[in-house]
């Protein structure tokens, strides 16, 4: 039996109405069969009902379906333990890793009022995805709706459900998740990597070496915020520049105070409402973040928008990238595209820039395989050669060190769905709107699904002949289906321009000031120390 079937119809006395339903389709087929079931001696509907029925092996797999109670799981005073007390928030991917080690691939936690079912297995994880509806919910947003209802804001595609959700990507996925469809920001985005180029000699410049780059996740997360800006706002922020303008400080400083405060921004969603008064600034915080956010996505899209309307009135073409698209197709209405553009920057900035410092350490770290690295892309490119979106699929080794970087760290950890049936998985009888955690880490890093799964190896992604399928649900950084990350392409354009030109200038080497850096949940799966990097340049 398949582990994960879908079931309508709520729970009768334990037993679910829909499991009831479908034995007597059963039964009821086996009684409408022709002079045949005669002869097979199909039992009568009441003989089929009665306790001596010899159920067909399918009904009897479905009777050993368990429920939630004879599930698994540390009970919720360890959680709290582990939580509250031994700083579980910064280390979900370990205690994601410990509970699948005693609890097995299916577990189920509690925090609070809330129960969350928690899948480490590629295959259950495969069949949650395959099975989803249209409209996948990834986790309760309330406090960010609240936000929005307060201040008249419309969702984005992160914070969207239902309908609203389902318009919104449509219209985005048209324009963003093909690789062909961003290959046409190739230029800007390599605009932007001369000047991480150019911001990296500087930063070299700085240090008594003359090689070393400190922290080079806040150089990453400038590339980052200045790539996905140039392609959503369609003009540049000045991130790179030795002075940043204030406007653009003002944002960074948003962004920093939703993450950095990622406990208190998650106790804004956890503190009910009564208790406010009390407790105030983790709701104020979450407010004054997203205020921030807000502020700054209106700011550039009006100014596109003024621009447009200047072009129109002086009878010139407009032309221009995603933003112009959206404006002047307007089949999203303004405070969609103003949340859309929100949601997307504040998506699209830490994970990329924590993937670049995690590939960079990683490199640093493993000379051999960046020398390897660096002759496909010499061999590929001749010397000198910027590579473009076009290039890519001819550098295999370069995207397998973005999907080994992401395995071995993925970004999210993680990630959400509340089930919209009743469901049956890896055997448990799961009732609709219960929260699921997917568990990429354990995934990534089980030995079943990736042979020495701790071990960096970006060539295992490269295939070698046509049956050699490398892709598979232990690691799926981007998640899967019709909810996966829309910013997927523009993310990994991002990364293999950045990472293509850094490996032709410069060697990666550790610097004497990184120790070993381990990850550290912080929302995101981020480096939980600074890495400093030396880069050498090449002589070529
Ligand atoms: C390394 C970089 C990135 C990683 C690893 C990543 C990963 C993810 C994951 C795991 C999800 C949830 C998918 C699911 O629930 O199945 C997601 C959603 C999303 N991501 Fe990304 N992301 C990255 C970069 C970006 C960028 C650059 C953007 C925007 C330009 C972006 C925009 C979004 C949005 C808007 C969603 C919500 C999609 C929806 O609900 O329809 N992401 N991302």
């Amino acid at each position: 039996m398949a582990a994960l079937n879908r079931f309508s119809g709520a729970c009768w006395k334990g037993v679910p109405v829909g499991f009831l339903n479908e034995q007597l389709a059963l039964v009821s087929r086996a009684l409408h069969k022709s002079a045949a079931s005669e002869v097979l001696q199909i039992p009568t509907r009441e003989e089929a009902m009665s306790d001596r029925m010899i159920a067909p092996a399918e009904v009897r797999e479905k009777s050993k379906i368990k429920t939630l109670k004879e599930m698994p799981g540390p009970s919720t005073l360890s959680n709290l333990v582990e939580f509250f007390w031994r700083d579980g928030f910064s280390r979900i991917h370990e205690i994601q890793m410990e509970h699948t080690k005693k609890f097995g691939k299916i577990f189920k936690s509690r925090f609070g009022p809330q129960l969350v079912v928690s899948i480490a297995d590629r295959e259950l994880v495969a069949e949650v995805l395959r099975a989803e509806g249209v409209a996948p919910q990834r986790a309760n947003m309330e406090s960010w709706h609240e936000y929005r209802d307060m201040r008249g804001r419309s969702t984005g595609l992160i914070s969207a459900e239902g309908e609203d959700w389902l318009k919104m990507r449509s219209v985005l996925r048209q324009l963003i998740m093909r690789p062909r469809d961003v290959a046409v920001f190739s230029d800007d985005v390599n605009k932007v990597v001369d000047d991480l180029v150019k911001r990296v000699y500087n930063l070299r410049a700085q240090q008594p070496d003359g090689l070393t780059v400190l922290n080079v996740n806040d150089l990453f997360f400038k590339y980052s915020m200045e790539g996905v800006a140039a392609i959503l706002y369609e003009c540049r922020l000045g991130c790179l520049e030795n002075n940043v303008p204030k406007e653009t400080q003002d944002y960074i400083s948003a962004l920093h105070l939703m993450f950095s405060s990622f406990k208190t921004t998650m106790y804004a969603g956890a503190i009910p409402k009564w208790l406010r008064p009390i407790i105030p600034k983790p709701w104020e915080e979450f407010c004054l973040s997203w205020d921030g956010l807000f502020r700054f996505s209106m700011i550039h899209v009006d100014k596109r928008f003024k621009d447009i309307k200047a072009q129109v009135e002086r009878g010139e073409k407009v032309k221009g990238g995603l933003l112009t698209h959206m404006l002047t197709t307007m089949e999203m209405s303004v405070e969609e595209i103003y949340a859309n553009v929100t949601e997307m920057l504040l998506a699209g900035v830490d994970t990329t820039s924590f993937t670049l410092s995690w590939a960079s350490y990683l490199l640093a770290q493993h000379p051999r395989i960046q020398e390897q690295i660096h002759t496909e892309v010499t061999q590929t490119l001749g010397p000198g050669t910027v590579p473009t979106a076009q290039d890519v699929p001819r550098l295999p080794l370069i995207r397998g060190l973005v999907k080994e970087t992401l395995r071995l760290f993925p970004v999210l950890p993680g990630n959400g769905r509340i089930t919209q049936d009743d469901l049956v998985v890896g055997g448990y009888f799961i009732p609709k709107g219960t929260q699921l955690a997917l568990c990429h880490y354990s995934t990534s890093l089980d030995k079943q699904n990736f042979p020495s799964p701790l071990e960096f190896q970006p060539d295992r992604w490269v295939r070698k002949d046509s049956s050699d399928r490398v892709d598979n649900f232990g690691s799926i950084p981007f998640g899967y289906g019709i909810r996966s990350c829309i910013g997927r392409r523009i993310a990994e354009l991002e990364m293999h321009l950045a990472l293509t030109r850094l490996i032709q200038k410069f060697y990666i080497g550790m610097s004497p000031l990184t120790e070993d850096v381990k990850a550290k949940t912080h929302g995101l799966l981020c480096p939980g120390a600074p890495i400093n990097l030396q880069f050498i340049e090449r002589e070529n």
